[in-house]
């Protein structure tokens, strides 16, 4: 039987509030097994990007990088956020090493291409080029990864990646090898209906009508696009969920969250 490994996704909105950062570090501490916490960081990087006199550009998500946002992001994410969380996980006992996309080419990409829109230092992941072997390495030396939302660009400059698909890139990579649940944690109770009730699972045609009827939007629309990708690329199970239910999925298997089906 191949051994699971449990990829967590931590959103914005729970990094910036220390309270439920604390649950949710000691939820994640306390998980049995191998797993991986990839987080975003996205709500940090614009009020500290504000605080310098640079308003944040988003376009359908994404963050327009240009070369001052991209030292923020570069100090924000590789920096502040995941050094902390590391320290924080040490704290509980849980051997966190912490890195980027960068690091020993963990996530190969390339800057996206300037189309309609200029990204300007966006990185896109190379499309089955991750190998995940590094992470494998680390994950039977039983040290926990936990992945910054940076790649680079092979000729010397750091790339801002969407931290969903950062998720879902390592989630698929690592399925070859092991049996792999990917879980979306964030600050809502999942993905909520057109009456905020949670969708406990959803289909990739009701996710179409949603769309079409402006109840799925904004962050959730790429959310839901990585997740259905992890899904159709041999990743066993997915979920978007609020952050307090991640331990009773994994020890209880209890889904408070919306299945992805
Ligand atoms: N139908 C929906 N259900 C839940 N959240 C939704 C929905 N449509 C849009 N959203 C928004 O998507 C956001 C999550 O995506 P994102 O901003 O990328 O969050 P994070 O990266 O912090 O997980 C939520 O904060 C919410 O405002
Ligand atoms: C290119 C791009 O948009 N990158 C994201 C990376 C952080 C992220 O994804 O953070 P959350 O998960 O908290 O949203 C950004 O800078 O906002």
């Amino acid at each position: 039987m191949q051994q699971a490994v449990n990829i967590i996704k931590v959103g914005g909105n729970i990094i910036d509030n220390e309270e439920k950062l604390a649950s949710f570090l000691k939820d994640f501490s306390e998980l049995k097994g191998l797993k991986v916490l990839i987080h975003g960081g996205g709500k940090v990087a614009t009020e500290i990007s504000k605080g310098l006199g640079i308003e944040a550009k988003m376009v359908d998500g994404r963050r327009i990088t240009d070369n001052e946002t991209l030292k923020i992001v570069t100090m924000v994410y590789a920096g502040l956020i995941n050094k902390n969380l590391v320290a924080k996980l040490q704290a509980l006992s849980c051997n966190a090493i912490g890195l980027t996309g960068a690091d020993a080419n963990i996530i190969p990409a390339h800057k996206r291409p300037v189309k309609e829109i200029d990204y300007g230092f966006v990185g896109d992941v190379e499309e089955g080029k991750m190998d995940g072997k590094i992470l494998s390495t680390l994950l039977q030396a039983e040290l926990t990864p936990i992945l910054a939302p940076l790649t680079h660009d092979q000729q010397g400059n750091m790339l801002n990646t969407n931290a969903d698909t950062i998720a879902s890139t390592v989630a698929v990579s690592l399925s070859k090898n092991f049996k792999v649940n990917l879980i979306y944690c964030f600050e809502k109770d999942g993905v909520l209906d057109g009456e905020d009730k949670v969708i406990p699972a959803i289909s990739k045609t009701y996710f179409a009508e949603l769309k079409e009827q402006g109840i799925v939007v904004a962050g959730m629309i790429p959310k839901l696009d990585n997740a259905f990708a992890a899904i159709d690329k041999g990743v066993s199970s997915v979920y978007i969920m609020h952050a307090d239910g991640l331990k009773d999925l994994i020890n209880n298997d209890r889904n408070s969250g919306t299945k992805i089906s």
